[in-house]
């Protein structure tokens, strides 16, 4: 039977002559138009970047590979006595676009499980960091101190041929994929307990073998596999996916691309609002002296957040003008495993009353929460209180959507990014008689 590689190159040479077609013969054709309000505002809306892997629509969210969340859920395989499923067939149909069988699925559990050994002098790097040092920074530092592990580089540097491009990069992916949860789980138990690493169990799956390593009971391993399937794309415009795919589009590896996504990542604005979220959760009991605010105390809250000119995180989107089917879908595992958490009730409370404060406030264009609003109490729940380390939970999830990308542009040829700036001056010469 063919594995997930041949089934890959199989998909790639189908889908070039797309690409060719489209180029040679209708290079020309005008797609989108582009408003100077668009052009200082963050390129917002403007369609110039391409991927098959996921879509967002603006009323119903993301889809991966045209499957709504609940859709992708229901059709793949799932993990024994689990109703999520393995990440490994997610990492499958993200590729390839077929949903794998379960056993197309456990040859990916097998393969990840061949490569998931981290290198020694990761650990040895990780220890030598301060302490204190914010655990996207180590993450970051860990995987681009990986980066001599890169196939890619290597053949690139012995002169491979283009049309190859595909194939180390796609080696790299699967390498890198594999040992993130273990670099992830590392992280936490250094930092946060003590330097007690635990070390991989050989025979899990990833959600399991993360829930292993963080030393953390079930359900913890179907938290794992929700939360990094929800996280892992978003199309390519978001910060982290469209950095790991700029800097791979300069033909470095998915080591250098994926570190500098999750650099991208780090924000408030992006990936860290998780934290945000918790952090600003805790401020709100702190003031109250660690009892959970009533309707009108959390209006007020709501409102000096505003007034004092910050954002309410987990709330409003670039793109989505709805509630975020990711934040529906955790909501939904919140109320069956979490439905007596005083943090999930209170969760539950913002989303009752934020979006009508943000909308008599008047800015937010999306008063809906976001993925990241839902996300940091259910590792609360499970025992993760160190809000500082959610957004690398993010960022394993991310490496799922980021790292099929890269491998699918390389196949593709898509080329160097490169927009064209302009200065303001030019911008006002537009203006001109209008
Ligand atoms: C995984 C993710 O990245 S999901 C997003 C995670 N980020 C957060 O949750 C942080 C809070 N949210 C935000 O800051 C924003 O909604 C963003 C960054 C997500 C989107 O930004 P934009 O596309 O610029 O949003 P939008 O067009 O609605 O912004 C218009 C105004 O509303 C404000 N606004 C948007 N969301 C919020 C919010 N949650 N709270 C207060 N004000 C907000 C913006 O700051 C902006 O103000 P300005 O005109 O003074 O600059
Ligand atoms: O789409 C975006 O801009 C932000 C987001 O929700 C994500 O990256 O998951």
């Amino acid at each position: 039977m063919a594995g997930l590689k041949d089934i890959l190159h199989k998909k790639i040479l189908e889908q070039r002559p797309r690409v060719k077609r489209l180029l040679q013969e209708h290079g020309d054709v005008l797609f989108d138009q582009v408003t100077i309000g668009q052009v200082i505002g963050g390129a917002r809306g403007i369609k110039c970047l391409v991927t098959d892997i996921s879509h967002l629509d603006p009323e119903e969210g993301v889809r991966f590979r045209g499957r709504t969340i609940p859709e992708t859920f229901a059709a793949l395989p799932k993990a024994p006595g689990s109703c999520y499923p393995y990440v490994e067939g997610f990492w499958y149909y993200l590729l390839t676009g077929e949903v794998p069988t379960e056993r197309q699925a456990l040859d990916v559990v097998a393969d990840f499980q061949r490569r998931q050994q981290i290198p020694e002098y990761v650990f040895d790097a990780l220890r030598a960091m301060p302490r204190d040092l914010h655990p996207m920074a180590m993450l970051s530092a860990a995987v681009v101190a990986m980066q001599g592990e890169s196939v890619f580089a290597r053949r690139y540097n012995e002169g491979m041929n283009k049309m190859d491009y595909w194939e180390p990069m796609y080696e790299d992916a699967c390498d890198l994929l594999a040992r993130l949860p273990g670099i992830a789980a590392f992280i936490y138990r250094l930092k946060y307990r003590d330097d007690s690493p635990i070390s991989a169990d050989p025979d899990l799956d990833m959600g399991g073998n993360f829930a292993h390593m963080m030393g953390i009971e079930a359900p913890y391993d179907d938290v794992a596999r929700m939360y990094f399937i929800l996280h892992s794309d978003h199309e390519s415009g978001n910060v982290s996916a469209h950095t790991t795919r700029l800097v791979a589009s300069a033909l470095a590896d998915a080591y250098y691309s994926f570190s500098a996504g999750v650099n991208g990542l780090s924000g408030p604005l992006h990936g860290l609002a998780n934290q945000e979220v918790l952090r600003w959760i805790q401020g709100v009991m702190k003031k109250l002296g660690g009892k959970l605010p009533s309707e009108a105390e959390l209006t007020d809250f709501l409102w000096d957040t505003l007034n004092s000119g910050q954002v309410i995180p987990g709330y409003g989107h670039a793109v989505l003008r709805k509630t975020d089917p990711r934040f529906s879908a955790q909501m939904t595992f919140c109320e069956k495993h979490l439905a007596d958490d005083p943090m999930f009730q209170l969760v539950q409370m913002i989303y009752r009353v934020a979006p009508k404060i943000l909308m008599e406030h008047g800015k937010a264009r999306n008063p809906w929460p976001n993925v990241d609003a839902q996300s940091g109490v259910i590792q609360w729940h499970f025992g993760v209180t160190e809000y500082d380390f959610y957004t690398v939970l993010f960022a394993v999830g991310r490496a799922i959507g980021v790292l099929a990308n890269i491998t699918w542009d390389r196949a593709l040829g898509y080329p160097l990014e490169r927009p064209k700036s302009v200065t303001l001056d030019m911008l006002e010469e537009a203006t001109k008689g209008r």
